[in-house]
């Protein structure tokens, strides 16, 4: 018995692939307890209005009924097609139907009227706010209507305009309670997101020039080396660094480097395609990576963003702002730190034969001034 609740309560708790987020998730617990309980006591009480009661009420049994099916087909629609929306929606049709029903067959009988602040809370929270709020109100409106009509005449207890306004006023209060919990409840996710995104973008870029950070290139290269070596594409990088940035640093102060960092990165960024990706290695050392992009190609992109940086004028520097590249391209058989390895190599040459300079590993022809 306990292992069986046990189960249930597992299935119940249990992720599916419809769920993108944690108020998707709450829903789908809610809509598959409220639809079990539901499905279930409909069932209950059908059974009793037929079998049980010494004045069975055949029209509310056939509802119950009826209510129990879409119910049920519901909850098999939710574990086949995974559709909360859906089971939520068909499962708060059924509830309002047998509510209403209740409301007007019920009328004013032992205290039964009590039951129907439950439409406003199971409707507000399995389906969307909006959505629930239409159903609530429809509800309300529904209440509104049938019990008004009976003021005088649900004398079953004394029904009169005091307890019209009382169950009416109360369904109101639950409405708007539920709806500000439940718009709260959207907000608040909504803000958890936003933090989540700055945290993200904090933690996958430079927090000084913006640029992708060290992680995020390795999550990048990581990527990119997979798929050379699947569909056998080429792939280069370009790791170049400040010509004696020691020295802006040294006569201008370590804010004006800064600076330097932070506008250089922006010159690259905007000067690299969109399907490329330019990053902070470390200090003042930065990494492209070019896809699709051969060794030619990569000496090229490196040969035109040199250009433009030299030409560039940046004005807290009296003189001009020169990098030195080494560029690299992915071969077969070789690991994605040699590949870092060979462009660090050729980078080293470019700072070796005068700096200013695109260096090519393995490839002589390419070491232009
Ligand atoms: N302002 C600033 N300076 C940095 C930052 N990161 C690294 N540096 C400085 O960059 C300088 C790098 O110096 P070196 O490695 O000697 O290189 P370099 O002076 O550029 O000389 P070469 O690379 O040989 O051309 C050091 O003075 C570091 O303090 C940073 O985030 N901001």
């Amino acid at each position: 018995m306990f292992s069986f609740i046990k189960d249930y309560y597992q299935h119940l708790l249990a992720p599916n692939e419809a769920i993108n987020d944690s108020k998707e998730y709450r829903r789908l617990i809610l809509v598959r307890f409220i639809l079990g309980v539901t499905a279930s006591l409909l069932l209950f009480f059908s059974f009793i209005h037929t079998f049980v009661l010494v004045e069975p009420s055949k029209v509310v049994a056939l509802i119950d009924f009826l209510g129990a099916l879409a119910t049920a087909f519901a909850l098999i629609n939710l574990k086949t097609v995974q559709k909360i929306d859906q089971a939520a929606f068909i499962g708060t049709t059924s509830l309002l139907l047998f509510f209403i029903s209740f409301v007007y067959l019920n009328q004013n009988d032992s205290f039964g009227l009590i039951w129907t602040i439950f439409f406003p809370i199971i409707a507000l929270t399995i389906n969307t706010t909006h959505r629930g709020l239409i159903f609530s109100l429809l509800f309300l409106i529904a209440t509104s209507v049938i019990s008004f009509q009976g003021i005088g005449e649900w004398q079953n207890g004394i029904w009169d305009l005091k307890s019209f306004l009382r169950l009416n006023v109360a369904l109101s209060m639950i409405i708007l309670i539920m709806y500000i919990h439940e718009v709260a409840m959207d907000k608040a996710q909504k803000y958890e997101q936003d933090s989540l995104s700055v945290l993200e973008e904090l933690s996958l870029n430079d927090a000084l020039t913006g640029i992708a950070n060290r992680r995020r290139i390795n999550n990048l290269l990581d990527n990119e080396y997979e798929r050379a070596q699947r569909y056998q594409t080429p792939f280069s990088i370009v790791l170049f660094d400040i010509d004696h940035f020691k020295k802006i640093n040294d006569t201008y102060g370590h804010l004006v480097g800064d600076n330097t960092l932070k506008k250089l990165s922006k010159l690259v960024n905007e000067t690299i395609r969109k399907t490329e990706i330019v990053g902070r290695w470390g200090g003042e050392e930065f990494i492209l990576i070019l896809p699709e992009t051969n060794i030619n190609s990569g000496f090229l992109v490196a040969e035109k963003i040199r250009k433009i940086i030299s030409k560039t004028k940046f004005k807290d520097l009296r003189d001009s702002l020169t990098c030195s590249f080494g560029v690299s391209e992915y071969q077969q058989g070789f690991s994605l730190d040699e590949l870092i390895e060979q462009a660090d190599q050729a980078l080293y040459k470019a700072k070796e034969n005068g700096r200013n300079m695109v260096t090519v590993y393995g490839h002589k022809e390419y070491n232009v001034e």
